[in-house]
Order: structure tokens, then C-alpha cells, then sequence
């Protein structure tokens, strides 16, 4: 009999899951997108039955479109969005739309527990409270929603709530508890001083499990559900990140991953929790037993190319549109893109700063828009570079996910922007990849990520950076870099106003 595991990759704008053999090999595949809710500035919300929905619907075309037999399924495990919150009740039952990791309404609260708690924060967490994370969002129900905050019980993140589903056991893994800032990174425990001081009961936290760990199999109730085997083995699973540089074999120093998802990630393998960016980096434990991570976000990465074709080019094609802006010139004739578009994280830790174009030009069309769009992304990244310079960190060699990796251009603009060595993957399935390999580890397939990893992970082709257009990036760079001082004071001056008409 065939024996499969399957990757569950819990996106923002989709659930793509991903069925591997023994061999690392990809055997079939499926996806169910879902939206985003925006009702105010700084808003960012999904229904959790989406996921579940989508999550199911995809496994079931796995099944019935693939022909992969449920009892061939021996193993699942999940990469999930990072941050968001799902509020449950005594019953378990979601008390609200969940909160996710680009929401950003929590400024106040984010400003309580550093006034609370200053440096002593990162000094337990390895992170600043930045909005995005989940424990603004836990204080900011309990100030708004009084009456939810009441009857809420537990709370979990997107992944946990999905497998919370499939299992009837609620559980989280060591890197999504990190994201919580309710973690006390270097005693692997929630941390009690962080809960006493803002009151939050420590029962609500989950419980802990490793990402390699099994949470249970399926319920009797998910199996009719969904035609899956109540014999199939379910696995903690990591943060989205964590899973995919474990997909992209991110397993040693001297590597970094780019991902450019929804949001825009640079992440750095750390071999224990002692290297101190003081939180102007994330810091989290990885889905790699006992190993660590650190990274930087830029909000709206593979957002700010989605919205711009969302709004000025619907109908056309993701790669004939990045095929088009690539034949543009170098610096898309002038014009300058920040990726704002949604507040920032890093290294600009603001929920109020809004994008712009600088040098529009009446020369310039739709195409030099996309470029610089895509060439503002990247320039962001390269913010986020500059702070592992200034901490002495280097690396030779960038492995770049996520659908900005699809393109072979946005590729090499990678190498030239960042002046590193740019390696894509065979197949491009990072964090599914990363959770497909969690769950063989799991089964036991494997002894060790490491070794799933040799037989897994295909490195593909590589991208030089060219020192002809590094040298002109560079300049390009020097200008973008000004943008965020420059305009901070008219963004945070619109946001102002744009509150005080809601
Ligand atoms: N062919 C393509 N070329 C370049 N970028 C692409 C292409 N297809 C998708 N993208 C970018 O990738 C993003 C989606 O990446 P993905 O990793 O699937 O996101 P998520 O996991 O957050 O749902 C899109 O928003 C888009 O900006
Ligand atoms: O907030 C973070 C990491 O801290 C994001 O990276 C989210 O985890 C969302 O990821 P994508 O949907 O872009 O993969």
C-alpha cells in the first residue's frame, strides 16, 4: 500500500495542501482560497470556519480528485499563519472573527505593556510587543469586547484551531507560542509574570507541544466529516516561517530565507535563544526541536503586488504582469515604490505609516508601476539585511520561497538588491513542504529534520548577483531608504484625519 503524509499550509489567501511519499516526492496537491476582512483601517480579519472549510475541501480533492485513498493518508501537520487570534468559549466554540497577524488596531495596547514593563519584555519574550502579535490583540477584546472577553475560555492560532478540529485536543507548538509574546522563550514556558501583570489566566493558554509531536488522530465526528481515517496521525506543526525554512533546509547559520507570501520575510537560523537584537528582530523558537529563529517582516510583500493588480490590472495574469514590468528599465523611470501599504513591522515598527510612489512621471506606464512595486518589496528586505549587518551577523547564501519565487526575475532582482547569492527550491512548496516534513519526522520516517531534509529538499537554480546593476540598485537604494523619514509625519497626519471622520 502507498503511505503518504500531508502538509497543510495555512496561508492568508489560501490552504494549499500538499500530499508526499516517503521519497520527499510531491503526489498531489490542492488549494481553496478564502478572504480577508478589512471593515477599518488597520482591520485584518478571517472566519476560522473558512479555514476549516478550505482546509477540508482541499484534503477531500486530494482524495476524491487524486485518487489518494484516506487510509494511504498515514500523517498530517500544518504550517499555519502566524499571530492570529481565535477566542473560544467553555464549549470551545470561536467567540469571534479571529484577529490576524497584519491587524494592526492595537497600538494602545502594544503601548500599555511597554510603559508596563519596558525592556523586562524582551527580556522574557526576545521580542518587542509589536501589533501584530497576539497578546495586543488578547488586551484589546478584553478593553473593547467586554462581554466576549467574558465567556472566553481558551485561546488558540489559525493552524491550532484547525487541528484543535480534526483532534478534539487543543494544543500549540513551541514557534506559534513565541509569536504570542506570552512565551517565555528561555525557560520554554508560558510566562506567568506576563500573564499576572495583565491579567490574562494562564488556562487560557494552550498547552505546549513540539512541532514534531502528535496531537492526537482523527475524531470520529471530523472523519464523517471529511472521509478521512480516524487511524491518521495528527502533528503539532510550526508557524509559517518556521516550516518554511525547515522546507527550504534553512538548518544552518551561515543560510537565510527570504519568503515573499502575503507578508515579506527575512529569517535567519539561530542555534539557541542568546543572540540579543534587543527586539528590533523577532526571535522564536523553531519547529526544529531545541533550535531557534530570527527575522524580520515587511507587512504587505506579496500583498502590495496583490493589490495592485487587484486594483488597476484584475483581469491579468500574475506572471505575464511580472513579465511585462521586468522589460521595463532599471528604477521603472524614475518612480519609487515603499510597500506601506498596510502600516509597517521592520524595521519601521509602525501601524500608521501608509506606502507612496515618489518620482511619478508621465512617461511612465502600468509596468513601471508593477516594477516599482516589485523593486519597493525588495528594497524593503534589504532594510531588514542592514539590520543583521549592524549586529555583526553575515551569511553567503539567500533560498528564496513563497509565490514572489515563482519568477525568475523578481529572482535575480533578489541577488542584485541584497549582493548575495539567490537559490530557489525545485519545487517551490516551502512551509507546506516544511509541515509535510514535520509530520514524516512525526511517523518516525525520519530520525531527525536534518536527515528528512537530505532526502526532501531539492535546491534548484541559483541567481549571481551582477555588479553592474548591484552597483546601480545600491543607488536606487540610498534614495528609498530616506522615504520612511520623509513621510512618516503626512502619513501619521492623513491616518489622523481619516480616524477622526470613522
Ligand atoms: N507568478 C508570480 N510571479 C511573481 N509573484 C507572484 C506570482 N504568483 C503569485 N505571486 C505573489 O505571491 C503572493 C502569494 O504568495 P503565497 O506564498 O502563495 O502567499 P500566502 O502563503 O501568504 O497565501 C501573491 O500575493 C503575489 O504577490
Ligand atoms: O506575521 C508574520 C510573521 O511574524 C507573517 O509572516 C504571517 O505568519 C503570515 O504569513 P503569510 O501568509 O505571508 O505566509
Amino acid at each position: 500500500m502507498n503511505e503518504y503524509v500531508i502538509g497543510v499550509d495555512l496561508g492568508t489567501s489560501a490552504v494549499k495542501v500538499s500530499a508526499m511519499d516517503h521519497d520527499g516526492k510531491i503526489i498531489a496537491q490542492q488549494s481553496y482560497g478564502y478572504d480577508l476582512h478589512q471593515p477599518h483601517p488597520g482591520y485584518s480579519e478571517q472566519d476560522p470556519r473558512d479555514w476549516l472549510y478550505g482546509t477540508t475541501i482541499a484534503i477531500d480533492r486530494l482524495i476524491l480528485r487524486d485518487g489518494i485513498k484516506a487510509e494511504e493518508i498515514k500523517g498530517i501537520s500544518f504550517s499555519g499563519q502566524m499571530h492570529g487570534l481565535v477566542l473560544l468559549d467553555a464549549d470551545g466554540q470561536v467567540l469571534r472573527p479571529a484577529m490576524l497577524w497584519n491587524d494592526t488596531r492595537t497600538t494602545k495596547q502594544c503601548e500599555e505593556i511597554k510603559k508596563k514593563m519596558g525592556d523586562r519584555f524582551i527580556e522574557i519574550t526576545g521580542n518587542r510587543a509589536l501589533e501584530g502579535f497576539t497578546l495586543p490583540k488578547l488586551l484589546w477584546v478584553k478593553e473593547n469586547e467586554p462581554e466576549i472577553w467574558a465567556r472566553a475560555k481558551s485561546f488558540l492560532l489559525p493552524k491550532d484551531y484547525v487541528r484543535y478540529v480534526m483532534t478534539g485536543k487543543q494544543a500549540i507548538d513551541y514557534s506559534d507560542a513565541t509569536g504570542t509574546v506570552l512565551f517565555n522563550i528561555k525557560k520554554n514556558a508560558w510566562s506567568k509574570e506576563i500573564c499576572d501583570t495583565f491579567d490574562i489566566p494562564e488556562s487560557m493558554c494552550p498547552p505546549l507541544i513540539r512541532s514534531i509531536d502528535e496531537a492526537g488522530t482523527i475524531t470520529d465526528s471530523y472523519a464523517m466529516f471529511s472521509g478521512l481515517k480516524t487511524t491518521t496521525k495528527v502533528f503539532g506543526g510550526g508557524g509559517d516561517n518556521a516550516c518554511g525554512a525547515v522546507g527550504a533546509g534553512i538548518l544552518k547559520p551561515n543560510m537565510v530565507m527570504s519568503s515573499i507570501g502575503t507578508s515579506g520575510v527575512i529569517l535567519k537560523y539561530e542555534p539557541d535563544a542568546n543572540v540579543d537584537y534587543h527586539g528590533a528582530l523577532q526571535y522564536e523558537c523553531h519547529a526544529i526541536p531545541d533550535t531557534y529563529y530570527s527575522m524580520g517582516v515587511t507587512l504587505a510583500a506579496g500583498h502590495s503586488l496583490n493589490w495592485f493588480k487587484h486594483t488597476f490590472a484584475k483581469g491579468e495574469d500574475f506572471t505575464e504582469m511580472v513579465n511585462r514590468a521586468a522589460k521595463r528599465p532599471l528604477g521603472a523611470n524614475g518612480l519609487i515604490f515603499t510597500p506601506y501599504i498596510v502600516g509597517e513591522r521592520t524595521p519601521y515598527a509602525d501601524a500608521d505609516i501608509r506606502g507612496s510612489f515618489i518620482g511619478v512621471d508621465s512617461m511612465q506606464n502600468k509596468y513601471d508601476f508593477v516594477r516599482a512595486v516589485i523593486e519597493g518589496i525588495t528594497f524593503s528586505f534589504r532594510d531588514i539585511l542592514n539590520i543583521y549587518d549592524q549586529h555583526g551577523q553575515d551569511f553567503d547564501t539567500v533560498v528564496a520561497i513563497g509565490g514572489g519565487a515563482k519568477s525568475d526575475f523578481w529572482l535575480q532582482l533578489q541577488a542584485d538588491i541584497f549582493n548575495k547569492k539567490v537559490v530557489s527550491l525545485t519545487n517551490e512548496q516551502g512551509p507546506g513542504l516544511g509541515a509535510a516534513m514535520l509530520a514524516a519526522v512525526g511517523l518516525g520516517w525520519f530520525n531527525s529534520l536534518q536527515d528528512c531534509a537530505k532526502k526532501f529538499v531539492h535546491f534548484g537554480k541559483e541567481y549571481e548577483p551582477q555588479p553592474e546593476t548591484v552597483k546601480k540598485y545600491d543607488e536606487l537604494y540610498k534614495i528609498y531608504h530616506q522615504i520612511y523619514d520623509q513621510t512618516k509625519d503626512l502619513s501619521h497626519q492623513i491616518m489622523k484625519l481619516r480616524n477622526s471622520w470613522d
